[in-house]
C-alpha cells in the first residue's frame, strides 16, 4: 500500500527585527492568515526590562537571557500546533537559544532602513520604547546567516504584501519531514 501523503507541519515562526520594524503588526497578521496562535515577546519581558528600556537604557545579554528562555518555552509548547511569536531576536546567539527550545523554528526578519523605521516609531506615541534606543538596536542586530532557516523581507512593503510573500514561499523540504 502506498504511504499516505506527508502533512506539512504547521509553521512555527519568530518575526524578528529592531524595534518599530513591524514585528507585532506583521506577526499578528501572519498568525491570522496561517490560522495559528500569536504572541508578542514584548508582553513576556519582566517588568525590570520594560523599566530599563523606558528609561532609555539598552538591554544586555544578561537581561535578555531569561526572557529568551520564556519565549523558547512558548515556542516549544506550540511545536505541534504551530504559532507565531514577534521577538526582536537581534543576535545569532539569541536565535540559537530559541532553537535549543524549538529546533524547527523558522525566522522572518523584517529588514529596513533606520530612516523608515525611525519614522514608523515616531508615529506611534505612547510606546514604552524610546526612539533614542533605535541606534543601539541596529548596532546589536546580527542579520540571519546562511545556515539559519529564515527569510528576509523589506519593511517598505505593505503588511498585506509581506504576509502574501511569506505564505507564497516554496515549502522547504525539512518542513515536510
Ligand atoms: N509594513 C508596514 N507598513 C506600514 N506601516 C507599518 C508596517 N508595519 C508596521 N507598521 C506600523 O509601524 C509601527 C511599528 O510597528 P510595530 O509596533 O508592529 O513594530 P514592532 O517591531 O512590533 O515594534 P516594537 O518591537 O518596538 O513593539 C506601527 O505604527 C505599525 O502600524
Ligand atoms: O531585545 C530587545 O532589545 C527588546 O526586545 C526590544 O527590541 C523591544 O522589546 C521591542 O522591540 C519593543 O520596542
Amino acid at each position: 500500500m502506498p504511504a499516505p501523503p506527508q502533512q506539512a507541519a504547521p509553521p512555527l515562526l519568530v518575526v524578528m527585527g529592531v524595534s518599530g520594524s513591524g514585528k507585532s503588526t506583521v506577526g499578528a497578521a501572519l498568525a491570522q492568515r496561517l490560522g495559528v496562535p500569536f504572541a508578542d515577546a514584548d508582553d513576556l519581558h519582566p517588568a525590570a526590562n520594560i523599566a530599563k528600556m523606558s528609561a532609555g537604557q539598552a538591554l544586555t545579554d544578561e537581561d535578555r537571557r531569561p526572557w529568551l528562555d520564556t519565549i523558547g518555552a512558548w515556542l516549544a509548547a506550540h511545536d505541534e500546533r504551530g504559532g507565531v511569536m514577534s521577538c526582536s531576536a537581534l543576535k545569532r546567539g539569541y536565535r540559537d537559544q530559541l532553537r535549543r527550545h524549538a529546533p524547527r523554528l523558522q525566522l522572518l526578519h523584517l529588514d529596513g532602513s533606520p530612516e523608515v523605521i525611525q519614522r514608523r516609531q515616531a508615529s506611534r506615541p505612547g510606546h514604552f520604547m524610546p526612539a533614542s534606543l533605535l541606534a543601539s538596536q541596529f548596532a546589536t542586530l546580527e542579520p540571519l546567516a546562511d545556515d539559519e532557516h529564515g527569510v528576509v523581507l523589506d519593511v517598505g512593503l505593505s503588511v498585506d504584501a509581506i504576509v502574501d510573500q511569506f505564505v507564497s514561499q516554496p515549502v522547504a523540504p525539512e518542513e515536510n519531514a
